[in-house]
């Protein structure tokens, strides 16, 4: 699904997942092959079961392939061990769930500058003004002093976004994101997911959103564990 005019920043080379199963090995992912490329925004759509969260986690490095490679900004993620996986994960990949999964008893602005506190590539001393920066970035800077609690669920997903970008990773992916939002809201995060990607962010984002195509140029369709249409145009 690379484009002509982007590199792959990721690329994923006949990809098998299997899991253990009462009858033998359950095969979620099979032979899975696709470039994506630098600010691309790509969605991934499927019936439930069918293998888009397993994709995103092999991407993420949360999962290891059984078989097949995976690369990343050249990077052989499959043949991280799992602690140089923490690390490369921590700069390199930004992570959006469906419930936020901000941390109630911080602030906003504390849950940002968490992830900087693991990573430690920026100075301590410039953290708090780098987070103040994205939560303007995501139109929410007025909200930085407050509990989790206190903001709507369209805030504390632009929140959530802020915190996975709080080390600049190149990737961005976001599982069903906007699964817990209204319709107004989903679009508004999915506008700035877009922003992101005319950033140069590569964001993939799981849906199940009808109306992705608005958003999405590039979408990739899961049945059974395969990749059945990489590219739909809008
Ligand atoms: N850790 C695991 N152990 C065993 N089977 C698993 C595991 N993780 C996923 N599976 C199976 O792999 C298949 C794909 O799961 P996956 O979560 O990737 O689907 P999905 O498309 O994201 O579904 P949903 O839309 O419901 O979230 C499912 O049949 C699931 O039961």
């Amino acid at each position: 699904m690379n484009t002509e005019q982007s590199k792959p920043l990721i690329e994923l080379s006949h990809v098998t997942k299997s899991f253990p199963s009462m009858s033998g090995n359950f095969q979620a992912l099979k032979n899975v092959s696709l470039k994506i490329g630098k600010g691309q925004l790509v969605a991934v759509t499927g019936k439930s079961g069918s293998g888009k969260s397993t994709l995103l986690n092999i991407i993420a490095g949360i999962d290891k392939p059984t078989e097949g490679q995976v690369a990343i900004n050249g990077i052989r993620v499959d043949k991280l061990s799992e602690s140089e996986l923490a690390t490369w994960r921590g700069k390199n990949i930004g992570v959006v769930f469906q419930f936020f999964q901000l941390l109630p008893t911080l602030t906003v602005i504390e849950n940002i500058m968490l992830p900087m506190d693991f990573c430690n590539r920026y100075p301590k001393n410039e953290r708090r003004e780098r987070a103040l920066v994205l939560l303007e970035q995501v139109n929410i800077r007025e909200q930085a002093d407050k509990l989790p609690s206190a903001l709507s669920g369209g805030q504390q997903q632009r929140a959530a976004i802020a915190r996975a970008l709080a080390n600049d990773p190149p990737v961005i992916i976001a599982d069903e994101p906007t699964g817990n939002l209204d319709s107004q809201t989903s679009a508004a995060i999915f506008e700035l997911f877009a922003a992101l990607a005319r950033s140069e962010k590569t964001v993939i984002v799981v849906t199940h959103e009808k109306d992705f195509a608005d958003y999405f140029k590039d979408v990739i369709v899961i049945a059974d564990g395969a990749i059945v249409n990489e590219f739909v145009p809008a």
